[in-house]
């Protein structure tokens, strides 16, 4: 662009203020960047993707999420048609000797490929991944690619595809601090956080919609949500289908998202029960923020979006890990949460009807505990991850 006062004397006045000018619009036009998110494969993974991609538009920069071909994906993206989402096969890491490892290679090369095209040719000069082996290879390729290059882990003890690709990576991002003693000593780590994507964030505070009446509950009643993390937990689901009558003698109302898989087996066993008619019972939840609202408390796994959720808004929560993830991480979550007072764990093993009901009234029939548990449960949530990860983002970049 040229500049309209070009004929001045570069040392007058006019000149240097154009000077600035033009390099503060050369730099925002460098600062447009076009980011890479690898977040497939889980909502685990997917919407804390969702969120910093959304930070990043907002921010004036491109950006492309890259998920897999699993349902769950796609019925996330469908929520977020203002985003880009690309496809790439999914892939879950066999053990070394299994017979499937030929299939993972193949795939790694695959993604690789189609990757280092995508970074060449739009012009990629970020790549962050969230977790997961569907990172593996656009990691793998932004790093070939000498291209800027983060991951971002939420748990607490990190999934082995992060562990992997973080020595090539620039930057390594964390949803708890406890994560960092699971990395290479001379890798760097920083704790943003883990991001909850803007619909929850925006909905908190916002009173226009009446979130009883979108799920036909009473205002009048406590609400308990249940919840299995993104494609709902059979445990959990079996855990309080057979505490029905417990819970029914508390006076609660309850709200449960079941997951698509175990839907039908829910609906079945309330059937008979009294208390089916103060509950709400889905497959998949597409206005989690709502959920938040009417939630006084919630039974959950602790998959770590599900706790950065909690905590966001300050639900109390009786937590029960997925007894058979990766490392038993989400103990290792839960424990965090346990021990700050925002949350009560609870392993699958232990939580009869008795117990689940127990815990579940100790709660809700002793709202200074509530209160004191939904004020932990604020005080541990890093309500600005997205925006932290975005600005890790552009400082690498400026670099
Ligand atoms: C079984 C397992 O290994 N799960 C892992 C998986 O997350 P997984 O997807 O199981 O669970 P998370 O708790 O991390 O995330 C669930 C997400 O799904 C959303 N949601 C859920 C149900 C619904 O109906 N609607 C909806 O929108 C929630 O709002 C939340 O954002 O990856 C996470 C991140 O590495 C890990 O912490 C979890 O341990």
């Amino acid at each position: 662009m040229e500049c309209p006062v070009g004929r001045m004397t570069c040392r007058s006045p006019g000149a240097v203020v154009c000077q600035l000018l033009l390099t503060a619009m050369a730099r925002s036009n460098q600062f447009r960047l076009h980011v890479l998110i690898a977040c497939g494969g889980t909502g685990g993974h997917l919407y804390p993707g969702i969120a910093v991609g959304e930070v990043l538009r907002a921010r004036r920069h491109t950006v492309t999420l890259l998920i897999s071909e699993k349902k769950i994906d796609a019925l996330a993206a469908s929520a977020h048609p203002e985003l880009r989402f690309e496809k790439l096969p999914y892939l879950a890491m066999p053990s070394p000797l299994s017979p499937k490892m030929p299939k993972f290679l193949m795939g790694v090369w695959k993604g690789l490929r189609q990757c280092k095209a995508m970074i060449k040719k739009e012009n990629i000069r970020v790549v962050l991944g969230m977790g997961g082996f569907t990172s593996f290879a656009p990691i793998l390729a932004g790093r070939q690619c000498k291209v800027k290059t983060l991951i971002h882990d939420s748990n607490a003890i990190p999934g082995k595809a992060n562990r992997l690709t973080s020595r090539y990576c620039d930057e390594i991002l964390l949803g708890f601090g406890e994560a960092a003693a699971y990395f290479p000593k001379h890798l760097a780590t920083q704790v943003t956080g883990t991001p909850v994507r803007s619909a929850l964030r925006q909905a908190a505070n916002d009173n226009k919609e009446d979130p009883y009446a979108f799920f036909g509950l009473n205002p009048n009643l406590k609400t308990l949500l249940i919840i299995g993390g993104s494609q709902g937990a059979r445990g959990v689901n079996n855990a309080v289908t057979h505490s029905l009558d417990q819970l029914d003698a508390l006076g609660v109302q309850l709200l449960h998202i079941t997951g698509p898989g175990d839907y039908q087996e829910v609906c079945d066993a309330y059937q008979t029960k009294e208390i089916k008619l103060r509950s709400h019972i889905a497959a998949f939840c597409h206005r989690m923020e709502l959920a938040y609202r009417v939630a006084d408390m919630a039974v959950a796994r602790s998959g770590a979006s599900t706790l950065a959720e909690l905590a966001y808004f300050g639900v109390p929560s009786l937590l029960v890990p997925y007894p058979t993830a990766a490392d038993d991480h989400q103990t290792k979550n839960a424990a965090i949460f346990d021990k700050a007072g925002a949350g009560i764990l609870v392993s699958e093993l232990e939580l009869s009807p008795e117990k689940l009901a127990a815990v579940v009234g100790e709660i809700l029939n002793d709202s200074a505990k509530s209160q004191r548990m939904s004020q932990a449960a604020q005080q541990i949530s890093c309500a600005n991850a997205a925006e932290r990860i975005a600005d890790a983002i552009e400082q690498l970049v400026d670099k």
